[in-house]
């Protein structure tokens, strides 16, 4: 080994050598009681650390899980959650909007702020579909000087520092797991964000002070195989074809306890095959669009004896002006911090456009505007939840807060295409 400039500093152990003891007995037994008090010392404070940061203590063990894995708290977090949550006009609302970066949840979140209200979004940004496009009307949203907070509405810890940080007057609860058919595929997802975290949002909401008025997303798959139409919100709901249809049903009747027992005013708004602009890729409208320009074949589902399936398609800016007609008729909720103090408002509307169409007359309106021949492939509606039509009657949501659809499907798709042209081109390459 090569000698250098270090080789001449001694080292640290030579300078205390065991064989040439330096201290006396009575040094060494100070030394000795020294090391055990240092020993105890240590041992004392660590159990004390152990003692106060492991005790098993329910709401801090829940916190502290969030908070390893939190993204959100601070200071300046909070100013901005204050910020786009406060009022800007004189009886405005202060609305938590869940599922904020969603269809629905974007248009809603924008009307209510170009009106003054107060709106913060929340929004885990899952993959159900492509995330990229929620991003994208997250970024037109804060645009207009709306934050979506990324979070889970099955996070109480989140839900809780949100009520604690803004004073709700309302919440918008579009937050879910949608899709009929894909249900089959992950039956669990529908249960954690339409049933667990439903249940987690009324709980938190039970508990503010004061508690918001409550407006949410059902859905008209809650007819299921209902054959009496136009469908009234008096008809049977008791047959869900689809466990999507299940859990949206249970929703609802989730609504009935939480508005009995703690008073909560509760309103569900069963959505009719909603379309339009930013709309969710997994919708049939939506790929049938993609695939068209693509020269893909499209699968045209059909009932028994070749009959038609239709929907009752209805246009978002209608859903819209729908669902600030009951956040605007919304009364308050009567109870405070988990205890009811009277009767409260309990409601369900249908929101749809009263007028079907087959989905074979939406191909031919989507190959007008896309000036493109569609290569249909008619098969038979699967067994997979999918029910033959539906048909909204629409006079209760009418009388209570003047909804009145304005919006045919050949006007809505033309929407619907100039959108989709301009966001992703007409490029049959175009993938996404
Ligand atoms: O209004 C509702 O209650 C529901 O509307 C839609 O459900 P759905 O009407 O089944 O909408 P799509 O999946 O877009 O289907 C529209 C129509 O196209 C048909 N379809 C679908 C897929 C396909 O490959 N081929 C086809 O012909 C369906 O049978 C249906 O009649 C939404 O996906 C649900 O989240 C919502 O709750």
């Amino acid at each position: 080994m090569k000698s250098s400039h270090l080789d001449n500093i001694p080292s640290t152990p030579g300078k205390f050598k065991m064989e040439k003891p330096i201290y006396n007995h009575r040094f060494r037994w100070h030394y000795s009681y020294l090391a055990k008090l240092t020993f105890w010392s240590f041992l004392f404070l660590a159990l004390i650390f152990i003692f106060f940061f492991k005790s098993p203590s329910p709401s801090s063990d829940l916190s502290r899980r969030s908070l390893k894995t939190r993204s959100w708290g601070g200071p300046a977090w909070e100013k901005r959650v204050k910020s786009s949550a406060k009022i800007r006009t004189k009886s405005g609302f202060s609305v938590l909007v869940t599922g904020a970066a969603g269809f629905v949840g974007t248009h809603v979140s924008a009307a209510l702020k170009r009106r003054g209200d107060g709106v913060l979004g929340l929004d885990n940004f899952n993959d159900y579909y492509d995330p990229t496009l929620k991003r994208a009307r997250q970024a037109l949203l804060e645009k207009s000087g709306i934050f979506i907070v990324e979070g889970d509405i099955n996070d109480a810890v989140l839900l809780k520092k949100l009520f604690e940080v803004v004073h709700f007057t309302h919440v918008m609860h579009l937050a879910a797991q949608a899709g009929v058919r894909y249900a089959m595929q992950n039956p669990k997802s529908y249960i954690h964000s339409n049933v667990a975290g439903f249940v987690n949002l009324l709980e938190i909401c039970k508990d503010a002070n004061p508690q918001p008025a409550i407006v949410w997303a059902s859905s008209s798959s809650v007819y299921g195989l209902n054959t009496k139409v136009p469908f009234s919100e008096k008809d049977r709901t008791d047959q869900p074809a689809s466990l999507y249809a299940a859990t949206k049903k249970a929703g609802e009747e989730i609504a009935h306890t939480y508005n009995h027992i703690y008073g909560l005013s509760l309103t569900g708004l069963r959505f009719f095959t909603v379309y339009g602009p930013w709309g969710r890729p997994d919708m049939a409208y939506f790929f049938f669009t993609k695939d068209i320009l693509k020269g893909k074949s499209i699968p045209v589902f059909e009932s028994v004896n070749h009959g038609t399936v239709a929907r009752d398609f209805t246009y978002i800016d209608d859903v819209v002006k729908g669902c600030l007609g009951a956040l605007d008729t919304a009364e308050k909720s009567t109870g405070s911090g988990g205890k009811k103090k009277g009767a409260a408002q309990l409601r369900v509307f249908n929101l749809g456009n009263t007028s079907p169409v087959a989905v074979s007359d939406l191909v031919s309106i989507l190959e007008k505007l896309l000036k493109v021949k569609a290569k249909r492939r008619v098969m038979k509606l699967p067994r997979n939840g999918d029910v033959p039509f539906t048909h909204a009657n629409i006079s209760f949501a009418q009388r209570e807060f003047g909804y009145k659809p304005t919006t045919d499907l050949q006007t809505g798709m033309k929407k619907f295409v100039r959108w989709y042209v301009s966001y992703y081109g007409s490029g049959k390459k175009n993938d996404h």
